[in-house]
């Protein structure tokens, strides 16, 4: 079979799962949350606008360019698709992005008044790339929310230089997380899922 088509083929494939692996795990509800893959031809395999990631089928998976662009111009893909290419366009080496609005991500992001979330002394840091100890701590950038994601990816643009570890959350909405390849990608997602899980139950008893 053809390189490229056997590419999208294991993309899609890889789509489905992450998707149903996040609806599970109560990240995705309703519509919410989108998902990207990148393929060796420079595309990007990236769900269709509005479908519910838990029941994806193969054609809810669709192709742009590194610009956004539909290569069928009667596919809509993901509103946020801008975000996914800003972080491929930023990391070469970066196979995969996951958005999510878990309840811990929406609720933690509005109620942190400082300009990012700090995640300290958990043996799970170590999930994140360069982390060898849990004696560290990891900030998660935290930036307002905005229906304009060409405005939106402005704002998030210049903390790319600066390193972005684990992710980044906008407030009240969901995480973004990125890996070389798709488990790699999960992996992030369920380790920074966990600790902003901890962080909430942390709040909650010293309210
Ligand atoms: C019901 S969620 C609102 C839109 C959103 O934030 C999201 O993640 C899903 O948008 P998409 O266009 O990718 O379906
Ligand atoms: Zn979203």
């Amino acid at each position: 079979m053809d390189q490229t088509v056997t590419d999208f083929a294991r993309a899609v494939q890889d789509i489905l799962f992450a998707g149903q692996r996040m609806d599970q795990r109560g990240w995705v509800p309703a519509t919410a949350g989108n998902i990207s893959r990148r393929l060796a031809d420079g595309r990007i395999a990236i769900t269709r606008s509005g479908c519910h990631k838990g029941f994806l089928q193969a054609a809810d998976v669709i192709t742009v360019d590194m610009q956004g662009k539909p290569h069928s111009p009667e596919n809509r893909p993901s509103a946020e698709t801008l975000l996914h290419c800003q972080i491929y366009r930023h990391f070469p080496q970066v196979g995969a992005v996951l958005h999510g609005h878990s309840v811990a991500s929406t609720v933690l992001s509005m109620e942190e008044e400082t300009a990012a979330l700090t995640l300290a002394d958990y043996e799970v840091l170590k999930v994140f790339e360069g982390q060898t100890t849990h004696e560290t701590s990891v900030q998660v950038p935290l930036f307002e929310n905005d229906q304009d994601i060409a405005r939106l990816a402005e704002v998030v643009e210049p903390f790319f230089g600066t390193g972005m570890p684990a992710g980044y959350i906008i407030r009240g909405h969901g995480v973004y997380v990125w890996g070389k390849d798709m488990p790699t990608a999960l992996a992030r997602l369920e380790g920074l899922e966990f600790l902003l899980a901890c962080a909430l139950e942390r709040r909650k008893l010293h309210v």
